[in-house]
C-alpha cells in the first residue's frame, strides 16, 4: 500500500512553494481523493471532519500546519499577532490527541529563523513519526510473541491506528504489519468502531490491501469475542497517554480493556512517544472530545433514530493503567498493569 495520509508536496500549491496534501479519509474506502490544504480554514475543517485523523497524523498536521499558516499569512499580509492566532486555531482544532498541540509546538518557535527552518522542522516531525512507528512495531511484536507464547496471533483491533492515522506504517496496525511480515498473524477481528466506522472503513481497507486475514465485527461483539477465547490479545493506538499509564483512545477501548482483563489476555497500546503526556499525571485530566450527536443518530445522511432523539457522542474514553498490559513506544516497553509508569526511564528495554 503506497497511500500516505498526509505529506508535504514540494512542487504543489498556488505559488509552487509547496502544499500540505492529505488523503481524505471521510470518503474511504469507496473513493480515493486527495485534498491540497493551503489555508488555515481548510486545514481546521479537515481536522474537524476527520478528513485527516489519528493522533500521530494530527501531530504532523500541526507541525506542517504552521507552514500553511505562514504561507497564507504572507499571501494575506497578516501581522505577527494574526499569524499567532491562526496557528492557535490549528493547535486547538481537536482537544484529546496531545500530538496536535505537540506538533505545532515543535515548530512554531522556529518562525524567527524563517520559512525554510520551519518547513524543515515540520518534515522532520513526519519522518520521525514513521521511524518511531516501525521501531515500536518491532518491540511490540517481540513483546506479544513472548507474552503469549504463541507463534501466530489472533488479534483484536479497535478504530484505525494504521498508516492512515500516522505519517507512515501505523502504530497498532503497524504491529499487525510487523507480525504479518513475520508470518505471525493468524486472524484479525477489527471492531467497526461506531459512529464514524474507522475500523470498518479504514482498518479493513488497510488489512485487505496487505492480504491480512480479517473480519469486521460490530463493537458490541468485542467483549464476547474476547471472552470466548477467539483472540490472544488486543492491540490499539492512543491519543494521549498519561504519566501513570492511563490511556485515552477511541470510545469503546475501555470496554475492550475490561474484557481483556477478565479474559486474562493482554491489551497492548502502541504509540509513538509524541503521544505520551508526562505533564498529565493521570487520565482524570484528559479532555474528552464531544462530537455532534448527529454522528450517532444518522449515517450517510439517513436518520436512524426518531427525530426527537438526541445523540450522545464522546469520541474517546480513558482506560485505567491497571488494565493496560503494555504501552510500547519507540523508546521501549512499559507495563502499567504491573505498576510501571511512563515517567520511569522511557528507554527501558523491551
Ligand atoms: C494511531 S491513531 C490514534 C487514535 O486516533 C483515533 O481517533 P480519531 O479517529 O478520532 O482521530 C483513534 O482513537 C486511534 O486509536
Amino acid at each position: 500500500m503506497t497511500e500516505r495520509a498526509i505529506e508535504w508536496v514540494h512542487d504543489g500549491g498556488r505559488d509552487g512553494r509547496g502544499v500540505l496534501r492529505i488523503l481524505d479519509q471521510t470518503v474511504l474506502p469507496l473513493t480515493t481523493t486527495y485534498l491540497d490544504l493551503d489555508t488555515v480554514d481548510g486545514l481546521v475543517e479537515a481536522i474537524d471532519a476527520l478528513a485527516v485523523r489519528g493522533a500521530p497524523a494530527l501531530g504532523v498536521a500541526g507541525a506542517l500546519g504552521v507552514v500553511v499558516a505562514l504561507d497564507e499569512g504572507e499571501r494575506s499580509g497578516w501581522d505577527a499577532a494574526r499569524l499567532d492566532r491562526e496557528i492557535d486555531r490549528v493547535r486547538h482544532a481537536r482537544p484529546t490527541a496531545v500530538n496536535l498541540a505537540w506538533g505545532v509546538d515543535q515548530v512554531r518557535g522556529l518562525l524567527p529563523q524563517g520559512r525554510e527552518a520551519v518547513l524543515r522542522a515540520g518534515l522532520e516531525v513526519a519522518a520521525a513519526d514513521e521511524a518511531a512507528n516501525r521501531e515500536l512495531s518491532r518491540l511490540a511484536a517481540d513483546w506479544l510473541l513472548a507474552r503469549t507464547g504463541r507463534d501466530r496471533l489472533r488479534v483484536l483491533t479497535h478504530c484505525n491506528a494504521g498508516l492512515l492515522a500516522t505519517s507512515g506504517w501505523g502504530t497498532a496496525l503497524g504491529v499487525v504489519r510487523e507480525l504479518h511480515e513475520r508470518g505471525a498473524v493468524e486472524f484479525v477481528y477489527a471492531d467497526e468502531t461506531r459512529p464514524l466506522l474507522q475500523g470498518a472503513r479504514l482498518t479493513a481497507w488497510e488489512l485487505a490491501a496487505e492480504g491480512i486475514p480479517h473480519a469486521v465485527q460490530v463493537d458490541g461483539a468485542a467483549a464476547s469475542t474476547i471472552l470466548r477465547g477467539l483472540v490472544d490479545c488486543a492491540v490499539v493506538g492512543a491519543d494521549r497517554i498519561a504519566a501513570n499509564g492511563d490511556v485515552a483512545n477511541k470510545i469503546g477501548t475501555l470496554g475492550v480493556a475490561l474484557a481483556c482483563h477478565e479474559a486474562g489476555i493482554p491489551l497492548l497500546v502502541a504509540a509513538p512517544w509524541s503521544t505520551v503526556d508526562l505533564a498529565m499525571a493521570d487520565g482524570s485530566g484528559i479532555e474528552i472530545e464531544e462530537r455532534s450527536g448527529a454522528e450517532v443518530t444518522t449515517w450517510a445522511g439517513i436518520r436512524t433514530t426518531p427525530e426527537a432523539t438526541p445523540g450522545f457522542n464522546p469520541a474517546f474514553d480513558v482506560t485505567p493503567a491497571r488494565f493496560v498490559a503494555a504501552v510500547v513506544t519507540e523508546r521501549g516497553v512499559v507495563e502499567p498493569s504491573a505498576g510501571h509508569t511512563l515517567a520511569e526511564d522511557p528507554s527501558v528495554p523491551a
